[in-house]
């Protein structure tokens, strides 16, 4: 299960040592905004050799590639496409044609060092030409595993302000999780970028949760553990699911599809959110 994803600049080596052992579930390894054009070419030898050499057990590992207007792109994916990480993240994706200009290369790679992985991919949809598109790049190839929300790019595009509240993304929120849920894939969240603000921080990431977001991206190691935790069923959670497939089935044996819990209607579509509860938390290692 994929709740936390951790972003580290690729030319930092001291970080991308550790990368695995830091708690999420997954970590971008990237290439593009967090290194300077300077440091490009030294950067994706460090992360091609951390992919090659580190092995990295503990985790999910993704690339951010460069994007698809920059001369880096194709050289990123040159070194890194045969270290076959999980996952390559290409940046400001604008269309359904960008991924097929991305996976026309990538599959060229892969050809031509016989790599029969076919490596997925996750767009970082954050512009307004990309949230336009959303459903249409979410659907647009099958390895696209999820869709991801970047909020700082994205408002530097729409021409406002970035706020902790977040409602200048209110708009984008809902239509990525709309496009990635209509795509049958999950969808994740920018990052919280105050460092220090462990409040805001949860605040952020339980209303990622409540509009439908999977799981949240962070820049610092101190966020993991609260996103971890908010994407998490809770115990309270877990056990009301398990009374509501309890109560279902007595329901099932009466020969009624609606029935009574704790004063609340249980039919098919709370049925199946409790399903989903369980089985998150089972993916997490619990016992059922
Ligand atoms: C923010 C800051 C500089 C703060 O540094 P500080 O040193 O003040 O932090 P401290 O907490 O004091 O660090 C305590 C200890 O943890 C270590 N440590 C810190 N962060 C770590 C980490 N990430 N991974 C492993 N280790 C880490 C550190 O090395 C130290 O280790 P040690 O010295 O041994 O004690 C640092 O975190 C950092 O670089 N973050 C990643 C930045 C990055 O990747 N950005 C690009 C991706 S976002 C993006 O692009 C989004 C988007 O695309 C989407 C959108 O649109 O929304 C966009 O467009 O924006
Ligand atoms: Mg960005």
């Amino acid at each position: 299960m994929r709740r936390s994803m951790l972003f580290m600049p690729g030319n930092n080596s001291g970080m991308l040592l550790n990368a695995d052992a830091l708690g999420a579930d997954s970590v971008i390894l990237d290439l593009e905004d967090a290194v300077s054009p300077q440091e490009k070419d030294s950067a994706r030898i460090l992360v091609r050799n951390a992919l090659k050499y580190l092995g990295y057990k503990g985790c999910e590992v993704i690339i951010r590639i460069n994007s698809i207007d920059t001369d880096f792109w194709k050289k990123d994916l040159d070194e890194i496409l045969p270290m076959k990480p999980d996952m390559i993240m290409p940046p400001k994706v604008c269309s359904g044609m960008d991924i097929k200009v991305i996976e026309n290369y990538m599959g060229e790679v892969e050809r031509k060092h016989n790599i029969e992985k076919k490596t997925s991919l996750i767009p970082l949809i954050e512009t307004a030409l990309g949230v336009e598109n959303a459903f249409e790049i979410a659907s647009s190839s099958k390895r696209i595993k999820a869709i991801f929300l970047g909020g700082e790019d994205l408002t530097a595009d729409l021409r406002c302000k970035r706020t902790k509240q977040g409602d200048e993304i209110f708009y984008s929120r809902g239509r990525m999780v709309m496009a990635a849920r209509a795509a049958g894939i999950d969808v994740y969240d920018t990052p919280f970028t105050d460092v220090e603000d462990e409040e805001g921080l949860r605040t952020d990431a339980e209303f990622a949760k409540s509009l439908g977001f999977t799981g949240k991206a962070c820049i610092s190691p101190r966020h993991v553990q609260a996103v971890n935790e908010v994407f998490s069923p809770t115990l309270e959670e877990i056990e009301y699911a398990k009374e509501v497939m309890d109560i279902i089935q007595v329901a099932k044996e009466q020969g009624k599809g609606a029935i009574s819990l704790r004063g609340k209607m249980i039919d098919a579509p709370i049925v199946e959110r409790a399903r989903q509860t369980l089985e998150a938390a089972k993916a997490l290692g619990g016992a059922f």
